[in-house]
């Protein structure tokens, strides 16, 4: 095939907005498949393959499935996957903040949109120069360098291969951070009761990768810590704690978990707490359903009256002028006048 060298099909500026990803539909069957390319990433799972094939084909993709799938159903929405739908339409807000000279587009890790698929229909569609934002606040081994991962793979089978560049992470951006205190002071004031607590609750990882050189844990705490000194201003009869959700398997888990946290808390007397996810860009079956469902539950059985989990900052506004600046910074030198 002849390369296009027209002026109009090339010298394009794209950005690739990138997130974990989720399953097809909410069945036991699309979820095997998901979790099938998600465990098998040694990214996620630092088992040897030898010693971790048998027990992820033998034992997790027999049963969990089926329970994850359960989980699925009830946050599912006719748009699809909460994860999957949010992520289109911050590619959209995002696509209409930036106008007609970068084309903005979205990918999963796992799962579809690829994104192998969608970086050859960003070059094929004329872009030469793309900004790969993966949508973490915080680092990790298995999240953003997965994303590399995929990212390197996908050009080794590229030609013609556009420029990258990719978002580092935001985790105590001055930005980010006054998004999410925007954000939490609004969701809180529109509550019908003052929570006594926000536990910022962020997914888990083993321990072990910790100790291994993943900044994970350190970017988390940061993220806290800032947070926690901008709130103490806004809300200073606010207590803020910070937990680590989603225990995966035997080994041990960054702690204190999240669920042990909203226990302890019921039961040495807080009645009313509220719960954010910063480390997620977009609510999911994490937030809607682990700690909406089952956290209320485990809140309430130790008895809590009053749980609230806010929002993630989605696709409104706090959280796109957020993207918008950092992708605008990062972008520098690749536009001109706008
Ligand atoms: C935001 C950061 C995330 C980190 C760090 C992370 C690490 C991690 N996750 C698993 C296992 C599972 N995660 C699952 C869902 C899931 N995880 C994240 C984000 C991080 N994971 C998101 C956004 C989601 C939601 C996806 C969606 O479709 O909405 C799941 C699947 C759900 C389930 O079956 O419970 C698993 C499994 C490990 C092992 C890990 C670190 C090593
Ligand atoms: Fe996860
Ligand atoms: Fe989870």
């Amino acid at each position: 095939m002849t390369p296009d060298l027209s002026p109009a099909a090339n010298g394009g500026v794209g950005v690739l907005l990138v997130n974990l990803g989720t399953p097809d539909a909410p069945t036991p069957d699309a979820v095997r498949r998901y979790l099938a390319e998600f465990l098998s990433d040694p990214r996620v799972v630092e088992i040897p393959a030898i010693a971790w094939k048998p027990i992820l084909h033998g034992v997790i993709l027999r049963t969990r499935p089926a329970k994850s799938a359960h989980a699925y159903s009830q946050v599912w929405t006719a748009a699809g996957s909460p994860l999957a739908a949010i992520t289109a339409g911050q590619a959209g807000a995002l696509q209409q903040r930036l106008g007609d000279a970068v084309t903005v587009d979205w990918a999963m890790r796992y799962g579809n949109p690829s994104l192998p698929s969608r970086l050859q229909a960003m070059k094929d569609a004329g872009c030469e120069r793309i900004l790969v934002a993966p949508l973490y606040p915080q680092y990790s081994g298995a999240t953003t360098a997965s994303v590399m991962d995929k990212l390197g793979d996908a050009l080794r089978a590229m030609r013609w291969q556009p420029a990258l560049r990719t978002l580092p992470p935001y985790y105590d951006d001055a930005a980010y951070i006054a998004a999410l205190e925007e954000d939490v002071v609004a969701q809180v004031a529109a509550l019908e009761f003052t929570p006594e607590v926000l536990l910022l609750s962020y997914h888990g990882m083993p321990e072990r990768t910790r100790k291994l050189g993943d900044p994970y844990h350190d970017h988390c705490r940061e993220t806290s810590r800032l947070l926690s000194a901008r709130l103490a201003q806004r809300l200073p009869s606010l207590r803020v704690e910070t937990s680590f959700q989603s225990r995966f398997g035997r080994a041990k888990w960054l702690e204190p978990a999240t669920e042990t946290v909203l226990a302890e808390e019921a039961k040495s007397g807080t009645r009313r707490l509220a719960i954010l996810a910063p480390g997620f860009s977009a609510d999911c079956v994490e937030t809607l359903e682990e700690l909406a469902i089952r956290g209320r539950e485990v809140f309430e059985e130790a008895g809590g009256e009053r749980l609230a989990v806010l929002a993630c900052l989605n696709d409104r506004a706090p959280g796109m002028a957020m993207l918008e600046g950092l992708v605008r910074r990062e972008l520098s030198g690749w536009l001109s006048g706008i």
